[in-house]
């Protein structure tokens, strides 16, 4: 899978969580997954609540360290780096998270949290001085200087948003892991805020993997889409989410997935949508692989 085209790849990725004490309870939270983030595209991680979008992005920049698997980054594998040796690679590597007021110290001015990539690594500034940068990036992010001598409860969750994406910009990363952005702000500034991460890839050339579970969104906002569901992608492709293949996929986007006590049952081997599926056969009962048919990849004996 490593080839020139991709920012980050991840081969055969898996992330167990083991909890309980008396008897030990085994999640997959991320269970074989092979993914391909091409330098400039929008990629969509879309699934429902729990089939493991944010553990696979957060394992994708190695702040969770994966089970098995390997993530190679521009070409150099980083799965078994120390702390020090990944240095360069987190800056080229950032997260913008679900709620911004999580990525703020409260007791900070806004400014000095924008401006923190500048005392972590004030190397990569150069001859920039803290005002030029702080004035370039209100600038691309169309924040308000005066926003930004205020505290972080003083600013509304767009305007936070704002701010947050700031700072990971101000290290010009090749790749921004993107969690549900805009889920926790109102309608009205939603779109406002993909638009600007739309626009800042358009003059960076930097690389989205946009984690959401709005499939109105992952349609308007992705080049390409993956779809989850129980840790694994069932199915990627460019044009998914209007001519799904995959059952699930198709479930998923036309709104008719079963109630979730019907197909809670985990399998520990073959197809995990199975229980549900109107095509499922003995077949089945062996996990399929993830096929490419042209320019769809899908996890499924019977496709559409
Ligand atoms: N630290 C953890 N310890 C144990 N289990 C975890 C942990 N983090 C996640 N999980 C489990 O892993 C699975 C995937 O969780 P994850 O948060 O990645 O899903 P998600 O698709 O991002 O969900 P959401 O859309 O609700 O954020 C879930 O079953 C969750 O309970």
């Amino acid at each position: 899978m490593s080839d020139a085209s991709s920012v980050i790849i991840g081969i055969g990725l898996k992330k167990l969580y083991e909890s309980g004490i008396v008897s030990r309870k085994r999640t997959y939270a991320v269970n074989g997954v092979d993914i391909a983030i091409r330098h400039g595209e929008t990629y969509v991680l879309v699934g429902e609540s729990g089939s493991g979008k944010t553990t696979l992005g957060r394992v994708l920049l190695l702040l969770i360290q994966p089970t098995d698997g390997e993530i190679i980054c521009n070409g150099v594998n980083i799965t078994h780096k120390t702390h020090y040796e990944m240095i360069p690679f987190r800056k080229k590597m950032q997260i913008i998270p679900q709620h911004p007021e999580d990525a703020f110290n409260p007791r900070w001015k806004v400014s000095r949290s924008i401006l923190e990539p500048y005392y972590l690594h004030p190397e990569s500034f150069h001859l920039q001085s803290k005002t030029e940068l702080l004035t370039g990036l209100l600038q691309q992010t169309g924040l308000d200087p005066e926003y930004v001598n205020r505290y972080p409860h003083q600013l509304s969750g767009g305007e936070l948003q704002r701010a947050a994406i700031a700072r990971v910009i101000a290290l010009k990363p090749e790749f921004i892991i993107c969690d549900e952005p805009t889920s926790m702000l109102d309608v009205s500034v939603q779109a406002s805020i993909v638009h600007l991460l739309k626009d800042i890839q358009k003059k960076t050339g930097v690389s989205l993997l946009f984690i959401t579970h709005d499939i109105q969104l992952a349609r308007v906002v992705g080049d390409r889409v993956g779809v989850m569901y129980k840790g694994q992608i069932v199915e990627e492709g460019s044009d998914t989410l209007t001519n799904p293949l995959h059952p699930y996929t198709h479930a998923l986007t036309t709104n008719s997935l079963p109630g979730e006590k019907s197909y809670e049952a985990r399998y520990e081997s073959g197809c995990t949508w199975r229980s549900v599926c109107p095509k499922a056969d003995d077949i089945c009962h062996t996990m399929p692989g993830l096929q490419t048919c042209g320019p769809v990849k899908i996890r499924c004996h019977h496709p559409t």
